[in-house]
């Protein structure tokens, strides 16, 4: 059993609080040899960080990742993975922590406070402790080293729901990701993005969002039947990220309301000798194993529990109370859950091609002869 570790060959361990003196991780099983810099790293983590627009918390944290071991840095600061722990280490260094002693008795509607109490009888209520969007900071460093494990496979995410507002899939670009403060690929959607969100946040309010994360260039063959389902891990790596209420894959609950020959992925053999997939309902993975097609995923992030409007509560002496939560938080956490939500996908991924490789190394040649 592991309570902070997710992955079984390629291990990721978190550690830290939000207002503890740091956060970080270490990832043990990346295999010796992968080459990468630190600004590889640090560029991930810059797409994540706090503080970046008006439209995400005002804490200033510039998240400097220190990689402490499990590398060798070569004299043009290349650095080459031995096969031993990557330890990764990234300091706190904005907490303003006594905008939680108004809320330390209470427990706001909506957030992890009132669980931890009753599961561990205390909680750190300097911040949001471990339940912190913060945690999400070590993830996307190692996702970073995940991806450079993946040859191949290129992971993208974009936010295309953020409360009532939806994108046009026929407008979609995924250039337009880095031009607007959502990673939003529809740019006319990420306008009335802007005005619903001012809005939102000027209210002390806030509001949930749909992330879609597509790994492309996956092989056939990572995953297995039953109890090792790619899509599995890839739902419960989603879920695990803090204020993931549901996760799909491909069609997802839509597939529910399909036929049968609507939800076919029908097959024809293409130029280059592999199958050619008509439509991806599937999602790029059948009976929990990866058919070679963009592997797509969706999840939704809810609203931030930190509001300002006041909310009905109890305190932990058992006492009602109203609460109100100050501070600095995002009016829409689920914007900077698309890294998370990328470095997730890398990181489950990594894992799997290392079990495919455990297993079936070299995988059959296709197709077999008659
Ligand atoms: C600092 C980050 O986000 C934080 C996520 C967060 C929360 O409750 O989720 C609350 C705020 O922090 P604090 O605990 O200081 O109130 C955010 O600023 C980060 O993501 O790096």
């Amino acid at each position: 059993m592991s309570f902070n570790t997710f992955g079984q060959l390629f291990r990721v361990t978190t550690f830290g609080e939000s207002h503890g003196p740091a956060i970080g991780g270490v990832v043990d099983g990346c295999p010796p040899g992968i080459r990468f810099r630190l600004e590889d790293i640090q560029a991930a983590l810059d797409r994540r960080r706090p503080g970046q627009s008006r439209f995400t918390t005002q804490r200033r944290e510039p998240d400097q990742v220190k990689v402490l071991s499990g590398t060798i840095e070569d004299e043009d600061g290349v650095l080459t993975t031995t096969g031993t722990p990557v330890a990764l280490l990234i300091e706190n260094v904005d907490q303003r922590s006594k905008d939680y002693a108004a809320i330390s008795e209470s427990y706001r509607p909506g957030h992890a406070d009132y669980v931890y109490d009753r599961k561990y009888g205390l909680r750190d209520h300097r911040g949001g402790g471990r339940s912190s969007a913060r945690e999400t900071a070590v993830r996307v460093a190692a996702g970073a080293l995940a991806s450079r494990v993946l040859a191949g496979v290129t992971v993208r995410g974009a936010l295309v729901q953020m409360g009532e507002i939806f994108i046009d899939r026929s407008r979609w670009d995924w250039d337009e990701i880095d031009r607007n403060p959502f990673f939003c690929p529809d740019a006319d959607a990420a306008q009335a993005m802007a005005e619903y969100l001012d809005a939102i946040r000027k209210s002390g309010s806030s509001v949930g969002a749909v992330i879609e994360i597509v790994a492309e260039g996956v092989p056939p063959g990572l995953g297995a039947p039953v109890y090792g389902k790619l899509d599995a891990d890839l739902a419960a790596a989603f879920m695990s990220i803090n204020a993931v209420k549901g996760v799909e894959i491909g069609e997802g609950f839509a597939s529910a309301g399909l036929t049968g020959e609507a939800n076919a992925d029908e097959m024809r053999m293409g130029n280059d000798g592999s199958p050619l997939f008509l439509s991806n309902h599937a999602g790029g993975v059948l009976g929990g194993i990866s058919t070679g097609q963009p592997v797509v995923a969706r999840f939704a992030v809810k609203p931030t529990s930190s509001i300002l409007t006041p909310r009905q509560t109890v305190t932990r002496h058992g006492e009602n109370a109203e609460i109100v939560t100050k501070g600095r938080h995002d009016p829409c956490v689920g914007i900077r859950a698309v890294p998370v939500g990328e470095a997730m996908m890398a990181c489950v991924l990594a894992d799997h091609v290392l079990r495919a490789r455990a297993q079936v190394s070299p995988p059959p040649a296709w197709p077999f002869p008659r």
